[in-house]
């Protein structure tokens, strides 16, 4: 195929990346292997790549000073993540078990096991990363929901879905690595009409100004670039895809923030999160459009 190539050690194909740059993020995704990830992950088998929300369980944690207290802090920060991920299904109306949903951008697959779990669906992700479709392929594998949940190498701007195919799509904290009009564009053409879009990010506040030093230092540290609230908006409804529900995440994320903060497993970006979701200058929202 012209433009591709093969590697060897793995059983997926992988394009050649559109962009130097999606090249640079795919090995990003290959080579992470963060505890803070992978260790909560182990917890119950269902891995993810997006924060949590809600409130923290302090009675589960119990004292700091209890020598299981750090096993119970990853329960309920993972406990936290996947509550996140419920809050973006909940969003997805009525999904039958014939039906096909995207998620584009699928990390190493969680998203899209709870997806299959919850509706008996078809649950189809693309990612940058031949580990991750590896990672998340392999998990459906030994579920025995291999047949249901697939993941493969591809640019979530041009995917082989058929035109309508999609009861659902989603971005789960995915949609900052590339151009929003073309995203949506995609989604737009992927979704069959009145089937339902869903984004979990987060996006610069427009009433602050600019991109603040701290969204700057989250830009860096991910080699992201984190889009406004208003592109989100605009993007959206320029491409059918017309906003239902918007929820304000920030006041329910900011407790796993300050709980992670707490752990071994900090990785250093969370004062930027923190001082940023505070100072107004960004924010964790949740969009649910509508395919028109
Ligand atoms: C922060 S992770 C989120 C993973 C997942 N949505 C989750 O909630 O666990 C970002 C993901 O976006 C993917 N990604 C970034 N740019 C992409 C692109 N152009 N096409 C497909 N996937 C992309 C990366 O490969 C990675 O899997
Ligand atoms: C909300 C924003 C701006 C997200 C940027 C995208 C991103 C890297 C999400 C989390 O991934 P991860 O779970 O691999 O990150 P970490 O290792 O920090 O948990
Ligand atoms: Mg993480």
């Amino acid at each position: 195929m012209p433009n591709s190539e093969l590697t060897t050690g793995t059983s997926v194909f992988i394009p050649a990346p559109a962009s130097p740059y999606q090249g640079d993020i795919a090995r990003y995704w290959d080579e992470e292997a963060r505890p803070v990830n992978l260790r909560l992950g182990d917890v119950d088998g269902l891995y993810h790549h997006h924060y949590g929300i809600g409130d923290v369980d302090h009675d589960a944690l119990g004292s700091t000073a209890d020598s299981a207290y750090e096993k119970k802090l990853i329960a309920e920060l993972h406990r936290l993540e996947s509550a996140q991920a419920e809050l973006l299904l909940d969003q997805l109306g009525s999904i039958g078990r014939d039906d096909t949903v995207v998620d584009a951008g699928c990390g190493r697959g969680g998203s899209m096991v709870m997806a299959h779990q919850r509706f008996g669906c078809r649950a189809e992700g693309v990612t940058l990363s031949a580990k991750q479709a590896d990672f998340t392929n392999g998990r459906a594998r030994e579920l025995g929901i291999g047949d249901h949940v697939h993941a493969q190498v591809c640019n979530m701007l041009a995917t082989p879905f058929a035109t309508g195919q999609a009861a659902a799509s989603w971005n789960n904290e995915s949609s900052m690595y590339v151009d929003l009009h073309d995203l949506f564009a995609e989604h737009s053409r992927v979704l069959s009409v009145g089937g339902r879009y869903v984004t979990i990010t987060g996006c610069w506040n427009p009433r602050y100004g600019q991109p603040s030093k701290w969204v700057s230092q989250i830009n860096a540290h991910f080699e992201c670039n984190i889009h406004s609230r208003r592109e989100y908006l605009k993007a959206m409804v320029d491409n059918r895809l017309v906003p239902q529900t918007i929820i304000d995440l920030t006041p329910a994320t900011l407790p796993y923030w300050e709980l992670r903060a707490t752990s071994s497993l900090v990785t250093g970006i969370e004062e930027a999160f923190i001082n940023s979701y505070k100072d107004g200058s960004f924010q964790y929202v949740l969009i649910a459009a509508d395919r028109i």
